[in-house]
């Protein structure tokens, strides 16, 4: 603890889909620098998103530079590291040269439709569901990873030779990090590849064997709270988690029942259900979540593949807003959105309707309509996604939320924000800490160093900077969502396919 005596900082690295962030925490868990730089987004073909690897190492390691510098520090004043990451995400490399085989296949990307109809048709699908506690959709690693192994050539041998490896963000960071010393990654970022059996805590051997994937490529599985290595510079790297899990992790939603909210590039609404693991019957995922010292915990998962990348499209593909916050000011100019309904299926919908083979489309165009109008209904689109999870979650809860706590980027938004309590008919409560996804990551590296003794010493930290309030009669609310709910039925099942009943 001696060694803790002038380390007064922790730093949580944040690999976002879009972005990567380095945030300087002190041990009031106050912010105290942000470093922060986005990378490119790559489409090979429709529906499929790839990100560069070594880009992602590029621009987190320049950021955690960037903020040490920023804030005056040198690293041995830092305690350690929390890393927390998009999940899901994969990519392989070698051992060796330490140099990807292919470009990381992003949670987003489609590309294993097929493995998975593949996968239902061969009468995997409850097995799947009971072991991994995941839907079999192309969202998760492990048909990502079966299709690198099957589409590069030699890969499959190679892996089985102790050549190549795989990761999730976190474990590729960590690797990089650590000069190649640590292969790792915990159960949070586990129980999202559909290879890890969320009950016995282990690597599944029968969906190793269902997806032909060699055991020796697979990481080391930890707890989420430990020290795992050091950087070559010698800080210790003590903290991982999925970004959602941080984040509930980081606004203290460690009891079951607690609930959170995060609008980023996709929305992903999460439960802590404690040491039950509850099977959803409305579409929602079983997944590991941290408990209050970072050990293993439960929660129940709604995942909206596009929520924040809906604004982002709006500024990149039609370029009709330049900056996600003109959203608000735009939305704020049209009293409502003149009919219009945007259904943001670009990469298929997630929870709780599961479909791969749906794709976005705009409804009720008239000639009235104008930019203003769909702008609306692109920020109208992220709230009624979250109320399609927020009901499904309260059916299979038999709760009803008293508030929902939300954090991310795009709930600087105020429109979305009130909007979203009024098509719920429930609180809002927005944190002054928006940054707890980063909290979460520093919270279990700090408690894994001694840094923080509890969270108990952290409790009094969660301040709710405003609570929106349902403004909309029940009639409107619902004739509103009505029209939501025909529009997404007409975008399922688009893209052609075969079936696999
Ligand atoms: N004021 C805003 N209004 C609406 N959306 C926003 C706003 N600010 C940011 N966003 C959206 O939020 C997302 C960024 O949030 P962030 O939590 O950093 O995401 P990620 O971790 O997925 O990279 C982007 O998709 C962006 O379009
Ligand atoms: O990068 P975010 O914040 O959109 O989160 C991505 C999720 O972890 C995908 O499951």
């Amino acid at each position: 603890m001696t060694d803790l005596q002038n380390k007064n900082y922790i730093i949580a690295l944040d690999q976002g889909t879009t972005s990567s962030r380095a945030i300087i925490f002190d041990r009031d868990a106050n912010v105290v620098c942000t470093a922060q730089r986005e990378f490119v987004q790559h489409y090979p073909q429709a529906g499929w998103v790839e990100h560069d690897p070594m880009e992602i190492f590029a621009t987190q390691s320049a950021v955690m530079v960037e903020a040490l510098a920023q804030a005056g520090l040198h690293h041995d004043q830092v305690a350690a590291i929390g890393i927390t990451n998009q999940r899901e995400t994969t990519v392989v490399w070698d051992k060796v040269t330490g140099r990807p085989i292919y470009n990381a296949i992003v949670w987003q990307c489609r590309r294993s439709t097929e493995i998975c109809q593949q996968l239902k048709r061969d009468g995997h699908e409850q097995y799947i569901s009971d072991t991994t506690g995941l839907v079999t959709d192309p969202y998760f690693s492990g048909t990502k990873l079966k299709w690198i192994l099957d589409n590069v050539e030699g890969s499959r041998e190679r892996a089985r030779n102790g050549e190549l490896l795989f990761g999730t963000v976190d474990s590729w960071l960590i690797w990089k990090f650590t000069g190649g010393k640590t292969h790792v990654t915990d159960y949070t970022n586990a129980s999202r590849t559909m290879l890890f059996n969320i009950h016995t805590l282990e690597w599944d051997a029968k969906m190793l064997e269902i997806l032909d994937i060699p055991r020796e490529m697979l990481p080391e599985v930890k707890s989420s709270s430990e020290i795992y290595g050091r950087t070559k510079s010698g800080i210790a790297i003590g903290g991982i988690a999925g970004d959602q899990q941080a984040a509930l992790f980081g606004q203290m939603c460690v009891e079951a029942g607690q609930a959170k909210n995060t609008y980023g590039t996709g929305c992903f609404l999460l439960m802590n259900t404690g040491d039950k693991a509850v099977k959803s019957k409305h579409g929602m995922l079983t997944t590991i979540a941290c408990g209050p010292r970072g050990e293993v915990a439960y929660a129940l998962e709604g995942a909206v593949f596009n929520g924040g990348s809906t604004v982002q499209w709006l500024r990149d593909e039609l370029k009709i807003i330049n900056d996600a916050h003109d959203t608000e000011y735009f939305a704020g100019k049209v009293k409502d959105s003149n009919g219009v309904y945007l259904v943001p299926a670009f990469t298929g919908l997630g929870a709780p309707y599961w479909d791969p083979y749906a794709r976005g489309a705009l409804f009720g165009l008239t000639r009235g309509v104008r930019v203003d109008h769909i702008i609306r209904a692109a920020l109208e689109s992220i709230a009624y996604q979250t109320r399609d999870v927020l009901d499904a979650m309260q059916q299979d809860s038999g709760e009803r939320l008293k508030a929902l706590r939300v954090d991310g980027g795009a709930v600087a938004n105020n429109f979305l924000m009130q909007f979203q309590a009024d098509i719920l008919g429930t609180q809002v409560e927005r944190p002054q800490m928006r940054e707890t996804t980063a909290l979460g990551a520093a919270y279990l590296a700090g408690l894994a160093c001694g840094f923080w003794g509890s969270l108990d010493e952290l409790r009094g930290k969660a301040v709710i900077e405003r609570e929106f309030e349902p403004q909309l009669d029940e009639a409107a609310k619902e004739k509103l969502y009505a029209g939501w709910q025909k529009a997404v039925s007409r975008t399922r099942d688009w893209e052609p396919h075969e079936s696999a009943e």
